[in-house]
């Protein structure tokens, strides 16, 4: 018979249960105000599920539902990411975008989205003829008939954002339990959940788990509210060079399930083109085809010329936390002070700091006594090659570990001793950017495995990951 899991001494104000960017935001949100929070995480890392594989875009929400709750919320996390970002060292691209319509069909729909955009409150919005459009652009092609500019979106860096929310948590006293999956949760005055690490007990909780969102809600014995229905995307990164050619986000007009495949550049110099919107059951899997990956290199093309034949550097696909509804899946239960943050689908990475304030809210009305509000701490988290130490006569203190992306050895170092170290090999590509350049990890994947050998719970499987 398997062992009880131990149970833990210390008892928490508040668990948070899911370590996607959302979860991070919380616990951050939730520190700052005081509260001794832990994160409950079953992956070995923060963004093990939908955060690792996205677009990287802070929306204006230009095209949100109006009045919905996720476009509030999309406003207030779009602003505090815009108010902490330099402050945090982030990275934020201004680029704008272009909401392209490529036929007189399409043409007709873009009145409608930028009057929904206003009514949205994103003032900052220019209908364009096809040819303007293209002067703020010259890569676009000549077959645009028009489209409407939305110029204050931003790309942004997708993972050191999450990382640096969870960093000043820490630094502010929250706990990190990762390969801690709920196996259930019982409330009798506080919350009891035991997790495959052991028991922890906090007063109140709240369910950030994304693709397991309803599936936790069950565990901790909620009747069903909503049903996680994923969403694949796959995407297409190509080379830097492509980078020139795509200085905006290229949008189509979207549908009532999806923005639609996009083309855009990265905030590490790449360019992005999709997503696709493929529901399936399997919330683990998710694999690309060669058949769609050749049809977005094909959309690319069409989009912006140049980009026909230019070398492709990955391809991933990620899953969205999509469900029955288009809305956020938001649930308060107060006698059980319990908040499930679910339905949390593309727009969680804009809307994460939104979110956290919003937690922050609903857990206001238990009436809970948390400690003094703390300042923040320093949040700008550490240049990798500032904080290792430093050894000027070793013959090796240059050694440049990933040679795509520039990536040295102390970096290397530098993050596995940081206060939120990555658990796994994708999480230490996604703080560093090791192996994620041209060679994805050909050339250095095994110096990358024999520096990490012992330090990593899942350590590298050679050939096996892409992010
Ligand atoms: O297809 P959507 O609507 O989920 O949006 C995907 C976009 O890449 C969001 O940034």
């Amino acid at each position: 018979m398997r062992p009880e899991p131990p149970a833990f001494d210390e008892s928490f104000d508040i668990a948070v249960i899911g370590a996607g960017v959302v979860g991070c935001a919380v616990v951050r949100r939730l520190a700052l105000a005081g509260a001794k929070v832990v994160l409950i995480e079953k992956g070995s890392d923060i963004l093990s599920g939908a955060s690792k594989a996205n677009s990287a875009i802070l929306h204006t929400g230009f095209d949100a539902p109006p009045g919905s709750l996720e476009l509030d919320l999309i406003k207030a996390g779009r602003e505090e990411y815009l108010t902490l970002g330099p402050g945090l060292g982030l990275d934020l691209v201004k680029t704008g975008a272009l909401v392209c319509a490529w036929n007189d069909l399409e043409a007709e729909k873009l009145d409608a989205i930028a009057a929904q955009g206003r009514e949205n409150g994103v003032s900052n919005l220019a209908l364009l003829s096809g040819a303007t459009a293209r002067a703020t652009m010259p890569g676009l092609s000549d077959r645009l008939v028009a489209a409407i500019e939305v110029a204050d979106e931003h790309i942004i860096d997708p993972w050191t954002a999450p990382l640096t929310y969870l960093t000043q948590g820490v630094a502010l006293g929250a706990h990190f339990l990762r390969n801690a999956e709920l196996i259930e949760g019982r409330f009798d005055g506080e919350w009891h959940l035991a997790t495959t690490a052991g028991t922890v007990s906090a007063r109140a909780v709240v369910n950030t788990a994304g693709l397991y969102g309803d599936i936790v809600d069950a565990r901790l014995g909620f009747s069903p509210e909503f049903e996680i229905r994923p969403r694949k995307g796959q995407f297409v990164v190509l080379d830097k060079a492509a980078y020139a050619h795509v200085p905006r986000i290229v949008l189509p007009v979207p549908t009532e399930i999806t923005k639609g495949v996009v083309v855009c550049p990265t905030a590490f110099g790449n360019v992005l083109i999709g997503p696709t919107a493929e529901e399936q059951e399997d919330r683990v899997r998710a694999t690309v085809e060669t058949a769609t990956l050749e049809g977005l290199l094909a959309r690319g093309a069409q989009i912006v010329p140049a980009l026909a034949g230019m070398p492709v550097t990955a391809v991933y696909a990620g899953l969205r936390p999509a469900s029955e509804a288009k809305a956020y899946r938001i649930f308060c239960r107060p006698e059980k002070r319990a908040v499930t943050l679910g339905g949390i689908r593309s727009t969680g990475l804009s809307a994460a700091l939104g979110l956290a304030q919003h937690a922050l809210k609903l857990i206001e009305g238990f009436g809970l006594s948390l400690s003094q509000a703390s300042d923040a701490p320093e949040l700008r988290l550490p240049n990798l090659t500032e904080t290792c130490p430093r050894d000027w006569q070793a013959p090796d203190h240059g050694e440049i570990v990933c040679h795509c992306e520039m990536v040295t050895r102390r970096e290397i170092e530098a993050a596995l001793i940081s206060p939120v170290p990555p658990g796994d090999f994708g999480g230490l590509r996604r703080r560093t950017r090791a192996g994620m350049g041209r060679c994805q990890g050909f050339y250095c994947n095994a110096r990358l495995a024999e520096m990490t050998r012992g330090k990593l719970r899942e350590p590298l499987a050679i050939g096996n990951e892409r992010s």
